[in-house]
C-alpha cells in the first residue's frame, strides 16, 4: 500500500474533532468491552482509588515536615512515616490491580475485535475488495486494532487518572491554599497557550519529516524488491545517490524541526519553571511571614508539580483520542458493511445439479460500470457435458466462471442451475457444488495435506491420498522426506507450476464438485508434467459437468461443445468437427495458428 496513504489517514485523525458523532462510534465499539464489564468495574475503582492514594502523597509529605516541627497536629514524624508507607502500599496494590484487569479487559475484547474485522472480511463480497486496498483492509485489523488496543489498556486509565487527579487535586489545592492556588492558576494560561501555538507548529514539522523518511524508506523498499533489476542495469550507484539525496530532505526538515522543539524546550524552561519559580517565590514569602508552615511549602509545591503534569498528560491523550475515533469510526464502518448474501428472500437449496443456464447476461465490473464485458451471452450446458470457452486475452471468460460462482451479478439477464435462479440458492450451496481449478494456483502455508483438504477440510489422509493419486501427485509428494507433511508456501518447498497444479486437482478431486471450472494455465510446462497433468484433469472431469477456459488444443478436442468468445459476445459456437471446417472461422484459424505453434 502507499505509504502516502496511510500517512494521510493518520493526518486526517489529527484534524478529527472529538465530537459526538465521533464519541458515539468509540462507544459503539465498546460493545465489545461489555462481555468483561465486571473486570473494567474492578479496574476503574481499583484506578480512582490508586489516583487519590497518589494524591495523599503530598499531603502527608509536607506533614513528615511539619511534623518535625511539631506542627502535624500532634502526630509523630514516624506516625506520619507509617501512614505514608501504608498510603504507598495501597497504591501499589491498587496500581497492580489496575494494570492487571485493564489488560485482561483489552485483550480479550480486541481479540473480539479481530475476529470479527476478519469474520466480516471473508464474508464480504468480492466487488468490496476491488474497490479497496488490501493494505488498507490489513492495516484495520493491525494499525487501527492496535489504536484501540493503546486506548483500552493504557490511555483510557491514564485519561482517567489525569483528570482525578486534575480536578481533586485543584479543590485540595483550592481548600487549604486558596491564595497560593489563585496565584498558580494565574500562570496557567500564558503556559497552555505557549505550548500549543508551539505544539502545532512542531507537530507540522514533524509530520514533514515523517513524509520524507517515508520517501527515503520507499526508494528502500523498491530497490530491495526489484534488486535484480538494479543490478542488471547496474545501477547501485544511481540508487544510493537517489537514497542519500532524499535522506538530505529528511536532515533539512529535521533540523527544521529541532530548531522550534529547541525554541519550545527554551520556552518551558524560562516561562513554565519561570511561573513555577514565581509561585514557589510566593509561597516562600508567605512561609517567611509565617502564614503557612514548611510542610505546607512542600505539599504545595508537590500538588502544583502533580497538577501541572496532568495537564501536559492531558493534552497528550487529547491527541491520542483523537487518533482513537479516527480508527474506531473505520473499524464500525467496515462492520456495518453488508455480507454477501442471496439475493432473494426465500433462499433455495440446490439437491441435484441440473443443466447450467446463462440467458442474455449482460455484465460490467462495478469498478468499471461504463465498459460491458458481456454483451449477452447465452449459453447452456446440459448435466455432465463439458464446454470450452475459448477467445484471445480479455474476451470475458474468466467473467463468465465468476457470474457462476456468484462473484457478481448480472446487470441483466440470469444464470440458472437445475432451472433455480442462482441467485436464489443460498451462496454456500451454490459453492458448494461447484470445484475450481485456477490458473494461478494458491497454495496456502501449511503441509502438502492441509492445502489438499482445503477442498474438504474433515478428510481423512486415506481420502486424501486417493485424491492425491488420482491427481498423480502421490509420487512426488512421497518424495519429500516429509511427504504429507511437507509444508508449502512462502516458508516451505516451492513447488514447480505442474506440480502446483497437480495438488490444486487434487484439491478439486476430494471437494468431489458436479461442476467443475478449469482455468487452464497458459504457462506451458515440459512435455512429462504437461501429461501428468493431463492426465490428472482427465480423471477430474469424469462424470462432471465441466466448464474450461482453454488454451491447450489437447484439452478444446476432448469436449463436448465449444464456445468461441469475442468482445462480450458469443461468435462461434459448436463442436470441434463443426468449427474447425468452417471456412475463416475464428476457431479454425486460432487452430491453425497452434498448429503452425506446434
Ligand atoms: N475485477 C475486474 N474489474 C474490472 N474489470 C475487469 C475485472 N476483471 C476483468 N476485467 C476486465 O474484463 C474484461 C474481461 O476479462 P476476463 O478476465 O474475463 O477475460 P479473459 O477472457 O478471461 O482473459 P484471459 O484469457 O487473459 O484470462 C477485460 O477487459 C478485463 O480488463
Amino acid at each position: 500500500m502507499a505509504r502516502g496513504n496511510r500517512d494521510d489517514i493518520l493526518e486526517e485523525d489529527k484534524k478529527r474533532k472529538v465530537n459526538k458523532a465521533g464519541i458515539k462510534s468509540f462507544l459503539e465499539i465498546f460493545r465489545f468491552v461489555r462481555p468483561y464489564k465486571g473486570y473494567l468495574i474492578v479496574g476503574l475503582i481499583s484506578l480512582a482509588l490508586s489516583a487519590l492514594a497518589t494524591l495523599g502523597f503530598p499531603l502527608l509529605a509536607g506533614k513528615l515536615v511539619d511534623a518535625a516541627d511539631n506542627k502535624a497536629g500532634g502526630y509523630s514524624i514516624n506516625q506520619v512515616t507509617i501512614a505514608l508507607m501504608g498510603i504507598l502500599l495501597l497504591n501499589a496494590i491498587f496500581a497492580f490491580l489496575r494494570i492487571r484487569t485493564f489488560a485482561n479487559v483489552s485483550e480479550k475484547s480486541l481479540r473480539d475485535i479481530r475476529v470479527a474485522l476478519y469474520d466480516k472480511l471473508v464474508h464480504l463480497s468480492i466487488p468490496f475488495f476491488e474497490e479497496r486496498r488490501v493494505g488498507e483492509l490489513t492495516s484495520r485489523i493491525t494499525s487501527d486494532v492496535q489504536q484501540l488496543q493503546d486506548v483500552l489498556s493504557f490511555t483510557l486509565a491514564e485519561f482517567l487518572r489525569q483528570a482525578i487527579t486534575l480536578v481533586v487535586g485543584i479543590l485540595l489545592l483550592l481548600v487549604f491554599y486558596p491564595k497560593l492556588t489563585l496565584f498558580m492558576l494565574a500562570t496557567f494560561p500564558i503556559i497552555v497557550i505557549g505550548a500549543i501555538i508551539f505544539g502545532r507548529y512542531i507537530r507540522k514539522l514533524s509530520k514533514k519529516t515523517q513524509d520524507s523518511l517515508a520517501y527515503a524508506n520507499t526508494i528502500v523498499m523498491e530497490t530491495l524488491q526489484g534488486v535484480h533489476t538494479v543490478k542488471a542495469y547496474t545501477n547501485e550507484m544511481y540508487e544510493t545517490t537517489r537514497y542519500s539525496n532524499a535522506l538530505a530532505k529528511v536532515i533539512q526538515n529535521a533540523l527544521n524541526g529541532a530548531k522550534y522543539r529547541g525554541l519550545l524546550v527554551s520556552f518551558i524552561i524560562f516561562v513554565v519553571l519561570g511561573g513555577i519559580v514565581g509561585v514557589i517565590w510566593y509561597a516562600a514569602t508567605l512561609y517567611s511571614q509565617r502564614i503557612i508552615t514548611a510542610g505546607d511549602l512542600i505539599s504545595f509545591t508537590l500538588f502544583t508539580g502533580f497538577v501541572g503534569a496532568s495537564v501536559a498528560g492531558l493534552g497528550e491523550i487529547y491527541s491520542q483520542l483523537q487518533k482513537t475515533i479516527g480508527a474506531s469510526e473505520r473499524i464500525r464502518e467496515l462492520l456495518a458493511q453488508e455480507n454477501e448474501q442471496t439475493t432473494f428472500p426465500e433462499k433455495e437449496t440446490l439437491k441435484q445439479v441440473g443443466d447450467i443456464v446463462f440467458s442474455n447476461v449482460h455484465f460490467s465490473y462495478p469498478t468499471r460500470p461504463d465498459i460491458e464485458v458481456l454483451k449477452g451471452i447465452t449459453i447452456q450446458i446440459r448435466n455432465g457435458q463439458k464446454i470450452a470457452l475459448v477467445g484471445h486475452s480479455g474476451s470475458g471468460k474468466s467473467t463468465i466462471t465468476s457470474l457462476l460462482l456468484r462473484y457478481y451479478q448480472p446487470s441483466t439477464g440470469n444464470i440458472s442451475v437445475s432451472g433455480i435462479d442462482i441467485e436464489a440458492i443460498e451462496l454456500k450451496e451454490l459453492r458448494k457444488h461447484i470445484g475450481i481449478v485456477p490458473q494461478d494456483v494458491l497454495l496456502f502455508g501449511g503441509s502438502i495435506a492441509e492445502n489438499i483438504s482445503y477442498g474438504k477440510p474433515l478428510a481423512t489422509l486415506d481420502e486424501i491420498k486417493d485424491a492425491a493419486r488420482k491427481a498423480n501427485a502421490l509420487e512426488f509428494i512421497e518424495k519429500f522426506p516429509e511427504g504429507f507433511n511437507t509444508v508449502v508456501g512462502e516458508r516451505g518447498v516451492k513447488l514447480s507450476g505442474g506440480q502446483r497444479q497437480r495438488i490444486a486437482i487434487a484439491r478439486a478431486i476430494l471437494k468431489d464438485p458436479e461442476i467443475l471450472i478449469l482455468d487452464e494455465a497458459t504457462s506451458s510446462l515440459d512435455a512429462e508434467s504437461e501429461r501428468l497433468v493431463q492426465e490428472a484433469l482427465d480423471e477430474l472431469m469424469k462424470d462432471r459437468t465441466t466448464i474450461i477456459i482453454a488454451h491447450r488444443l489437447a484439452t478444446i478436442r476432448k469436449v463436448d461443445y465449444i464456445y468461441v468468445i469475442g468482445d462480450g459476445h458469443i461468435q462461434e459456437q459448436g463442436t470441434h468437427d463443426d468449427l474447425s471446417e468452417m471456412e475463416n472461422g475464428i476457431y479454425s484459424n486460432l487452430l491453425r495458428l497452434q498448429f503452425e505453434i506446434s
